[in-house]
């Protein structure tokens, strides 16, 4: 059974239709990158997962029941707008988080107290909210999002304000979470930590689905690009729809970018040219990075590559 499964879900501020239409399911273990430019509807329907704003209409199951602030117990966030409380130290954050969630005060601090080391902040765990960095404040707060070993982790945004080895520590506890049996969602602008976690991943654009699937069902949405090295065109080979030329290189080979026919696969055009002779020096498929599936599909160019 899915551990949020959401059908049909529209939200509307007045005029702004922020969420239209929008179903999704996410699996136990299911990494699920949600993915949408700026303003598409990311964080007001992880707003409606929490229950912290009502649907206009639709319906959202979480653990099988509807949305309820009791679900919190199994539930871990991160919100895009980080905010602790600065006179607090970082463990009585946590325990004070843990208590939220109805866990005892003990085993809130030795969990903590366990997240803290593994964030290499061992060393800071009384020390004030307030006197610490952008990034270790926005690491504590993702230890509060975790200290009740949640079974939904959904975080908004958590990578924006970590440098890259902190980035690489979140990486490692969104794959810990799955590898427990979690389902993760998380959004994101940068398309490669995206690339490099998701099971599936879904695009919003203006609150619409654009696409959902795997990476590699995104890759295909796109037609891959082949670069070839041959002394001449190879635009008359069967599956070639467009071959341009991209530079001329030494001894009369040239560079050529082509384009394949729709539904034809790359190495029927390779073994085509070799049977009929025609010289090649490389031929090279690229596939479309999510990125280029992002700026396709949702049209922005707000997204970081
Ligand atoms: N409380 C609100 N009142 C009115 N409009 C709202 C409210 N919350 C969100 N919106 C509007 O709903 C739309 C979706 O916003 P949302 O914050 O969900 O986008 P997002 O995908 O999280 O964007 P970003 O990547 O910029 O954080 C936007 O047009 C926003 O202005």
């Amino acid at each position: 059974m899915p551990i949020l499964e959401v059908e049909r879900l529209t939200k509307r501020f007045g005029d702004v239709l922020a969420v239209d239409d929008l179903s999704f399911a996410v699996e136990p273990g299911e990494i699920f990158g949600f993915l949408g430019g700026n303003g598409a509807g990311k964080t007001t329907t992880l707003r409606m997962v929490l229950d912290i704003i009502r649907p206009s209409s639709g319906r959202i199951s979480v653990f099988g029941n509807a949305p309820d602030q009791r679900n919190t117990a199994a539930i871990g966030f991160l919100p895009e707008e980080r905010g602790l409380y600065g006179h607090m130290s970082a463990i009585d954050t946590i325990v004070y988080f843990a208590r939220l969630k109805g866990m005892a005060a003990a085993e809130g601090r030795s969990h903590g107290l366990e997240l803290l080391a593994r964030f290499d902040l061992a060393d800071r765990a009384t020390a004030k909210i307030s006197d610490m960095s952008k990034g270790m404040a926005q690491k504590v707060q993702l230890a509060t999002a975790l200290v009740n070993r949640p079974q939904l982790l959904m975080l908004d945004e958590p990578f924006s304000g970590l440098d890259p080895v902190n980035q690489g520590l979140l990486e490692d506890e969104i794959l810990r979470a799955s590898e427990r049996g979690a389902a993760v969602i998380f959004s994101t602008h940068v398309m490669q930590h995206a690339e490099r976690l998701c099971d599936r991943l879904l695009l919003l654009r203006k609150g619409h689905k654009r696409f959902e699937g795997t990476l590699d069902q995104a890759r295909a949405t796109l037609p891959a690009r082949i670069t070839a090295i041959a002394p001449r065109s190879i635009a008359a080979v069967e599956g070639v729809a467009l071959a341009e030329p991209a530079a001329e290189l030494d001894g009369g080979w040239h560079e050529w970018a082509i384009t394949l026919a729709p539904d034809t696969q790359a190495g029927e055009v390779l073994e085509r040219c070799t049977s009929s002779g025609v010289p090649l020096r490389r031929f090279e498929e690229r596939r479309a990075s999510l990125h280029e599936v992002f700026v396709s599909l949702v049209g922005t160019a707000e997204v970081q590559p």
